[in-house]
């Protein structure tokens, strides 16, 4: 019996309010995925990042097959016990990361050889390794082996690699096996294309998934054309489904998502802003570098549900920033991941008291206020 399940528990125009029930632990979406980049949420202890209000945090599989090796990290317990988060889970197959980090990287029918950009040992990833990898790796939500190209691309390029996806999508899914105690889902590609976005939804629906990801965007296009593209696919994807925007985003990126029916977000941008003194707040983002914070003894929200919005002056996190202190990136990286998961509870409350719109008009304004 199935021990991964969606349900849709209220919905607001297109936007979505449900929970993803798992063996380690239920998620509330709309939901803000966190990036524990190498086994490590980079900055945070993991209590630290379930206090923010994640439900679910990324392992990156590209970084785990290479060091330490997936079946060190299967013989050490797998990926919730190396790094102590018992909560759910979920891993990308590392064909994303491959195109984007390694190096002599060769695609062909079968996979995709690399070398490590850490050792320069040979490594084979095809979409029966990538399911066995995130499998011992004993990942919750774990996602098939997908060719993702970066926009502008010509059509003929976009139809290759959404093809190439979808037999990749099947080898997947049967090399999962059917597995009862984690879920697999689809990615959809096609570019920027429409047409091409719609056979490829329709290929992933046949084969049929447990969720379906949206892939191959915030990879260079403009946001008008992302989210053009979800709200022309979103309504072609199983509502009973979860739907998972990959790699998305800012939270002007996360509240469109949202409105566009989109249940699961994944972004390295608020740990990384965070560690480059950019701090997210109600009032949108204020660079904390900036020296006209020097002298600024107000707190950075006092109304903030968050007490390290109200405890330092922004003139000691400029200090912290200025002087590269660690605890800098500790306190920025909390309150960026705590600012996500108040917009994505936020939506959650809004969508099932039927007042999105108003919640989003608002929450827009408050941004351009900003009085930062
Ligand atoms: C930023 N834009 C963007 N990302 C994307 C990702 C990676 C999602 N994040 C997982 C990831 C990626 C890296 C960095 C961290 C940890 C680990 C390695 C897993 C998040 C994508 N992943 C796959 N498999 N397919 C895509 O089309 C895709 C498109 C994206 N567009």
């Amino acid at each position: 019996m199935k021990q991964v399940n969606f349900s849709l528990i209220a919905t607001d125009g297109a936007a979505r309010c449900g929970r993803i029930d798992t063996p380690r632990g239920e998620i509330n979406t709309p939901a803000f995925m966190p990036v524990g980049t190498a086994g490590t949420v980079k900055a945070m202890y993991p209590e630290q990042v379930r206090e923010t209000g994640a439900d679910i945090l990324l392992g990156n599989t590209y970084h785990l097959m290479l060091r330490p090796g997936a079946e060190r990290v299967a013989s050490l317990g797998g990926l919730h016990d190396f790094m102590d988060w018992q909560r759910p889970i979920l891993t990308d197959s590392g064909g994303f990361q491959v195109m984007s980090l390694a190096k002599l990287r060769k695609l062909t029918e079968k996979g995709v050889t690399f070398k490590s950009h850490i050792d320069g040992s040979t490594h084979e990833l095809t979409p029966e390794r990538s399911i066995e990898i995130q499998t011992l790796l004993d990942s919750d939500i774990i996602m098939q082996l997908d060719e993702c190209i970066a926009l502008p691309a010509e059509r003929k390029e976009m139809e290759r690699a959404m093809e190439l996806s979808i037999r990749w999508a099947d080898r997947s899914k049967a090399a999962f096996n059917n597995q009862q105690n984690r879920a697999l889902f689809g990615i959809v590609q096609g570019g920027d294309d429409a047409e091409l976005r719609g056979r490829s939804a329709a290929g992933l629906k046949s084969i049929g998934f447990d969720g379906y990801a949206v892939g191959g965007l915030a990879v260079g296009e403009p946001q008008d054309v992302m989210f053009r593209v979800l709200s022309e696919i979103t309504p072609e994807l199983p509502t009973d489904r979860p739907r998972y925007l990959m790699g998305v985003g800012k939270p002007d990126d996360i509240l469109g998502g949202i409105e566009r029916g989109v249940d699961m977000f994944d972004c390295v941008h608020p740990t990384r802003a965070g560690r480059h003194g950019h701090a997210y707040t109600r009032f949108g983002v204020i660079n904390l570098k900036n020296a006209r914070h020097k002298d600024d003894h107000r707190p950075l929200d006092e109304a903030s549900p968050n007490p390290n919005c109200r405890r330092w002056s922004r003139a000691y996190l400029h200090h912290l920033v200025r002087t590269e202190e660690i605890l800098g990136a500790m306190v920025l990286s909390q309150i960026n991941l705590a600012y996500y998961q108040e917009l994505t509870a936020g939506a959650r409350a809004a969508i099932v008291d039927g007042r999105m719109n108003d919640f989003a008009a608002e929450t827009r304004a408050a941004w351009a206020a900003g009085d930062l």
